[in-house]
């Protein structure tokens, strides 16, 4: 049996990058306002860090720019906790606090199971989430905490559209503001159908999760990413470019871009080098936007989820006495009155009038 008992925590201790440091957007947003419990004992709330979900197409640099992320969050003085979910990789460049491969083994998991490769890494993934309530306890243990990066495995299906993916996203997205980060190969993309693929992709995260994203484009400098934000500003331009190509493919692109234009809308997009370290302080200003925009959506149907639950439940209760008070009136019975083992006059038999002299009510001796 893969053990799936969650022991190994380690410490994120990356050593603090040497050179300026560059200010986030919540250094920007100022200090937490007062408490207006009125209360001065009244303990202080407890701030909830970022829950920052990335996601991607293999090889398209998440595993880099998570390391990135992680050293830029060390050099402002935000050391983030860090979590791998990819069972696979065989090299993490980052001490992750929290590493699904102490958990299970994805190898034992395929010759256990009998499975090829993906299928080790979807049990896997699927023995970690049973385990994942004790994944949020730890975060939640933790103070003082800014982020929680959390790496995905390189098969982008096996987390967006698994339901141990869905577990782990909703786990998160219960307990803390979460944003999903869609990790685009910008290099890889300039060709308007490889940008269509991405966007479709991007398109069907955002749809199912329904949480804020954020277009990381990654490599840009190999390659900068303006010719996308262009074809996402002005779906006209998307058409230019595809205009050669007479491929169905190219066809579906080109209808694809108008409906896809709502959607561009809905998004924030950065331009990253996880190389460079290029966009750390934009990346860093569109998840605190996401973070808002959790607040305002998400969390919003969170709660109505919850204030429906605790309706439903009061419906149920009342449904349910309905049933037996009718029971009862149709079996003849009559309904009682509450009956108390002592009356409440019983205790004033013995009180007796205090003395009209003895103002202190006590008797003495
Ligand atoms: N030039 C350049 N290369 C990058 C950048 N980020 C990542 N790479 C390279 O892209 C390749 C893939 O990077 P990974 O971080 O392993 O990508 P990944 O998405 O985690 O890969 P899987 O988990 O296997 O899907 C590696 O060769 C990286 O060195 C970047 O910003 N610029």
């Amino acid at each position: 049996m893969a053990d799936t008992s969650l022991e190994n925590e380690v410490k994120n201790e990356e050593p603090v990058a040497s050179g300026t440091e560059p200010t986030t957007p919540s250094d920007a947003e100022g200090p937490e306002p007062p408490s207006t419990s009125g209360r001065a004992d009244a303990e202080p709330k407890k701030k909830k860090p970022t829950v920052v979900l990335i996601v991607g197409m293999a090889g398209t640099g998440k595993t880099t720019l998570l390391q990135r992320l992680n050293s830029h969050l060390h050099t402002v003085g935000k050391p983030p906790y860090v979590v791998n979910l990819d069972p696979a990789v065989t090299h993490v460049p980052y001490g992750p606090n929290i590493d699904i491969r102490d958990t299970v083994d994805y190898k034992n998991v395929m010759k256990q199971y009998g499975l090829g490769p993906n299928g080790g890494i979807l049990t896997s993934c699927n023995l970690f989430a049973t385990r994942f309530d004790q994944v949020i306890e730890l975060c939640e243990s933790k103070t003082d905490l800014d982020y929680i990066l959390v790496d995905t495995a390189g098969q982008i299906e096996i987390f967006t559209w698994s339901a141990s993916g869905a577990i782990i996203t909703e786990a998160f997205a219960s307990s803390f503001p979460t944003v999903v980060v869609y990790i685009v190969d910008t290099p890889r993309c300039t060709s308007p159908q490889t940008f269509m693929s991405n966007m479709l992709q991007a398109v069907s995260i955002l749809y199912k999760t329904k949480l804020p994203l954020i277009l990381a484009f990654n490599k840009v400098d190999v390659a900068k990413h303006d010719f996308a934000i262009e074809w996402m500003e002005d779906f006209e331009k998307f058409q230019e470019a595809i205009d050669s190509d007479s491929s169905y493919a190219a066809s579906l692109s080109r209808s694809l871009c108008m409906v896809l234009d709502e959607f561009y809308r809905k998004l924030q997009s950065v331009g990253v080098s996880a190389y460079t370290g290029e966009g750390m302080p934009e990346f860093f200003e569109a998840v605190a936007g996401g973070a808002r925009e959790y607040d305002s959506t998400y969390k919003v149907e969170l709660e109505r989820r919850k204030a429906n639950r605790a309706a439903e439940e009061e419906k149920r209760k009342k449904a349910m006495m309905d049933k037996l008070k009718n029971d009862v009136k149709n079996s003849g019975e009559r309904e009682v009155p509450l009956r108390k083992g002592v009356p409440d006059d019983f205790e004033d038999q013995f009180v007796e009038e205090p003395d009209s002299d003895d103002d202190d009510g006590y008797e003495s001796g």
